[in-house]
C-alpha cells in the first residue's frame, strides 16, 4: 500500500485524476469504480476539467457504484444514483447508462446484490476504484464486523454512519436510511487498482488502522493491505494519529 500525504483536497484530487488519467490513455474503455460522499467530489470536479479540456474522455468508460441507499425512490437528491449522475456522469461525456450502481429498489434485495456481482463478473470487475472512507473505517458500506471476503450485500448502518451522513440529511439522523446494497470488501478488492481518498481529522482514526494497524474486520478498509496495488492520499489533518507523520 502507498501512502501519500498531501497539502491540500485540490492537491489529492489532482494526483488521484492523474492516475485515472494515465488509466484511460491506456485503456479508453477502462471499468472505474465510484465513490460517493464528499470525499471524491474535488476529483470529480477535476475529472469534469480534464474532459472539457480533452485530456480524457469516458466516453468507452463503464462505470459501476460502491453502494447505494435502501428505502430512497428514484431522483431522491441522496440517492446515490442521482448523486454519481450530478457530480460525475452528466458532467463528463460518458454515456447515459453507462455508470452501474446495485437495484435498492427490487422487491429482492438479495437477489439485486448476486444480480450486480454477476454484471460486475461479466465485466471483468473494476480497473480502478476509487474509495472514501468513513469514520468507523467503512469502505463501500461494508460496515464493521462483516467478513473481509463478502461479495455484494445487504448490509446495515451503524449509528455513527447515520450520524456522520446526517448532514445531506438536513441534520436529521431518522431521514437516513437504515439499511444500503453495496459492493462486498471481496468485490472491492477485485479491483486492480485501488486509489483511497480522505481529508479531516475525523478520518484520522480509520487511517491510522488502515496503514499501521491489524488486518480486522472491526476496521474494513484494512483489508487493504492485502491488495497488490493501493493507494491511500490523505491530507495532514487525515493523517494526524500515524505514528510516521
Ligand atoms: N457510502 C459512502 C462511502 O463510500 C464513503 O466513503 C463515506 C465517506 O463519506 P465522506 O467522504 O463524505 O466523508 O460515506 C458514505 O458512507
Amino acid at each position: 500500500m502507498e501512502l501519500v500525504i498531501l497539502d491540500t483536497a485540490e492537491e489529492i484530487a489532482s494526483r488521484a485524476a492523474d492516475v485515472i488519467e494515465s488509466l484511460l490513455k491506456d485503456k479508453p474503455n477502462a471499468v472505474l469504480g465510484t465513490a460517493t460522499g464528499s470525499s471524491p467530489l474535488p476529483l470529480y470536479d477535476e475529472l469534469t476539467r480534464r474532459c472539457a479540456e480533452g485530456r480524457i474522455s469516458f466516453k468507452d468508460v463503464t462505470g459501476f457504484m460502491l453502494d447505494e441507499y435502501v428505502g430512497l425512490p428514484e431522483g431522491h437528491p441522496e440517492r446515490y444514483a442521482t448523486f454519481m449522475e450530478r457530480n460525475l456522469r452528466s458532467r463528463v461525456d460518458m454515456a447515459p447508462g453507462a455508470l452501474h450502481g446495485p437495484d435498492a429498489l427490487a422487491d429482492d434485495l438479495e437477489q439485486a446484490c448476486a444480480d450486480y456481482e454477476a454484471q460486475m463478473a461479466a465485466a471483468g470487475y473494476c480497473d480502478l476504484q476509487i474509495l472514501g472512507i468513513g469514520a468507523d473505517g467503512h469502505i463501500g458500506f461494508n460496515e464493521p464486523g462483516g467478513p473481509l471476503d463478502s461479495a455484494t450485500h445487504v448490509d446495515v448502518l451503524t449509528e455513527q454512519t447515520r450520524s456522520d451522513n446526517a448532514r445531506f440529511f438536513d441534520g436529521d439522523i431518522d431521514a437516513v436510511p437504515t439499511h444500503c446494497l453495496t459492493q462486498g470488501l471481496g468485490t472491492i478488492m477485485k479491483a486492480r487498482k485501488l486509489v483511497l481518498i480522505a481529508t479531516g481529522a475525523n478520518k484520522a482514526e480509520a487511517i491510522a488502522h488502515l496503514v499501521e494497524g491489524e488486518i480486522t474486520p472491526d476496521w474494513p478498509a484494512t483489508v487493504m493491505q492485502n491488495h497488490p496495488d493501493a493507494l491511500v492520499l490523505v491530507d495532514h489533518a487525515a493523517a494526524g494519529l500515524l505514528k510516521q507523520h
